[in-house]
């Protein structure tokens, strides 16, 4: 009687509570086959292959990868590693069977894209990706050669801040003038040289070159003709992009499926170490040939200084 006053159904029923304890487990368990089936670990999508990628970031150390990298994600005919798997450079022996598990699934309409800036500069990188495919598209970003192995120094000197000095890695015979290309830093800005073994597996036209100047300068442009280079619609815009003072640098405004603005991390846009500008000025000397050479090949002048 007071149940009913109460406006209540009146004591648990031990059948009525199993039912609800039966509908309770049904819909837990539905949910965690339905997730497992369509969704990975991450919480990501499972829907699709994983497919071997049909184009590749190959290039330049510190030119400018990873802004393209996050930047060409957003789009939804894009799926990309997050990690650099180095397959055709130091993982080549694992098989493609490897290179393929750690792909993103991706729909029959997407475009599955790795990026590891060192092939540019592996020897063996141009015959094992056109033996994976010939008809992978791949996509190069340069910066000015100085400013690039300046940066790529100062990543060093961040990890082991023992190196000796720039000025004095650059040179085997400063006095002379005699540039040390044996040195990495230095050797990975003589683009040309390294462009003619791609040249040998790859028409010119199967490789895009983003300037990594106009990547920050203008991201929306750059990007546009990425897209345009993958053969998928102009979806990344002006709209995708907002400049952060802070950083001195583009990020990607918030959106539907990224509720926050999004910058590079803190080891993109370092400040660089101050450079004797002598050196600067040598160092532009040695590169003005290369650079003349690299601009005649690709058909672009990317007016480095
Ligand atoms: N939007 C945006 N935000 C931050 N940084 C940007 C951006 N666009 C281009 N860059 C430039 O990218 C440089 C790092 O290049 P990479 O990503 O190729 O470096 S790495 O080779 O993967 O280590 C990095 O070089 P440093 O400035 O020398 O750190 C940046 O100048």
């Amino acid at each position: 009687m007071a149940y009913r006053v109460l406006g209540r159904a009146g004591p648990p029923q031990p059948r009525r509570a199993r039912r609800l304890l039966f509908a309770f487990t049904l819909s837990l368990s539905c949910t965690y086959l339905c997730y497992s089936f369509l969704c990975c670990c991450d919480g990501s999508p499972k829907l699709g292959t994983k497919r071997l990628p049909q184009a590749l970031i190959v290039g330049v150390k510190k030119g400018g990868t990873r802004a393209v990298l996050e930047f060409i994600r957003v789009h939804p005919d894009v799926r990309a590693l997050g990690t650099e798997p180095h397959f055709f450079d130091r993982n080549y022996g694992r098989g493609l069977d490897w290179y393929r598990s750690l792909m993103p699934r991706t729909l029959e309409s997407q475009i599955t894209l790795e990026k590891t800036p060192s092939y540019f500069v592996t020897q063996e990188a141009p015959r094992r990706i056109f033996n994976m495919s010939r008809d992978t598209k791949l996509i190069v970003v340069v910066r000015n050669p100085v400013t690039r192995a300046i940066s790529d120094y100062t990543q060093t000197l961040s990890k082991k801040p023992d190196i000796p000095t720039f000025e004095g890695l650059s040179f085997r015979n400063r006095t002379l003038g005699l540039v040390d290309v044996s040195w990495n830093a230095i050797r990975i800005g003589m683009y040309v040289l390294h462009l003619e073994s791609w040249l040998q597996y790859f028409p010119l036209a199967q490789i895009h070159f983003v300037s990594g100047e106009r990547l920050i300068t203008d991201p929306a442009g750059e990007m546009g003709r990425v897209q345009d280079f993958l053969g998928i619609k102009r979806f990344i815009t002006d709209k995708h992009f907002y400049f952060n003072k802070t950083k001195g640098f583009p990020c990607l405004k918030k959106t539907e499926s990224s509720l926050l603005p999004r910058c590079l991390g803190k080891s993109k846009g370092r400040t660089h170490v101050q450079i004797d500008p002598e050196v600067i000025d040598q160092l532009r000397e040695f590169y003005r040939p290369y650079n003349i050479k690299f601009y005649e090949t690709v058909g672009q002048d990317f007016r480095w200084e």
